[in-house]
């Protein structure tokens, strides 16, 4: 089996206005293995959200190509393109983007109805049992804390079993606790074969990542291993200087 899940190939990414050219990414390079955590940081207008948008296909680069596990996003068309992202991968936000009009159940239900199938309820219920929301299935996300919010957010992200996850400032809404709570959820699901991706500023949240991938200008500028809070803050600071 193909150990990269994520493969980053070349890519650069221009945003092109009137008012001229932004080179938000100019040429990454980086493999993500298959039951990994990786956190991306950098300063703000790095090109993280970009990196994020193209390794997740919602958004096509200027140049280079992604390639989520055998698969080149690059040789799909739109129609296959957004068949493939409903079943490999799931992409979680800082917001949570649920649906306030569904139960926490249906939320986690919906990718999988989109996609034409039938949500099996035991999945469904399974997927809140492992965020710790069991109970909570008949409830609606204004009836829930933020944490639980995010935690349906995730049950829904993992119920198709994608072999990526991507996260964006995942507990940017979070206070620390409940934050530690959803980091440690994404940290469990490496243990299946799952790899995370997740964009953060915040090195506590980047301390939970196997691995930490440090952009500046649109570049990969350096890596760290398991490295701690305080040591992602140092790294940090030497880019911000
Ligand atoms: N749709 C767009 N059109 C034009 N420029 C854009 C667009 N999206 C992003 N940019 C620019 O590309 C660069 C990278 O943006 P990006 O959002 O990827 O950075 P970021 O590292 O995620 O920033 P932040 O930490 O502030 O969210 C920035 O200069 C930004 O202004």
């Amino acid at each position: 089996m193909n150990q990269a899940a994520v493969t980053l190939d070349g890519l650069t990414r221009t945003y092109r206005s009137r008012a001229g050219s932004v080179h938000a990414l100019r040429g990454v390079t980086h493999v993500v293995q298959r039951g990994t955590f990786t956190a991306i940081m950098g300063p703000s207008g790095s090109g993280k959200s970009t990196l994020l948008q193209l390794a997740a296909g919602l958004d096509r680069p200027t140049s280079g190509r992604v390639t989520i596990g055998d698969t080149r996003l690059d040789k799909l068309n739109e129609t296959a393109l957004t068949r493939f992202r409903r079943t490999s991968m799931a992409f979680v936000f800082q917001s949570y983007n649920l649906l306030d009009s569904l139960t926490a159940f249906d939320n986690v239900a919906l990718p999988a109805r989109l996609a034409g199938r039938r949500a099996d309820r035991a999945g469904v219920l399974a997927a809140l049992a492992h965020v710790g929301l069991r109970d909570q299935a008949r409830r609606r996300p204004s009836e829930l804390s933020g944490g639980q919010q995010q935690r349906v957010a995730i049950a829904r992200a993992v119920y198709g079993r994608p072999d990526v996850l991507f996260a964006d400032e995942p507990t940017g809404a979070l206070d620390r606790g409940t934050g530690r709570d959803v980091l440690e959820l994404l940290r469990s699901l490496t243990q299946g074969g799952q790899s995370v991706v997740m964009v953060t500023h915040d090195p506590l949240a980047a301390s939970f990542a196997d691995g930490v991938l440090f952009l500046a200008d649109g570049q990969i500028v350096g890596h760290l291993a398991r490295a701690d809070a305080g040591q992602i803050a140092a790294a940090m600071n030497e880019l911000e200087r």
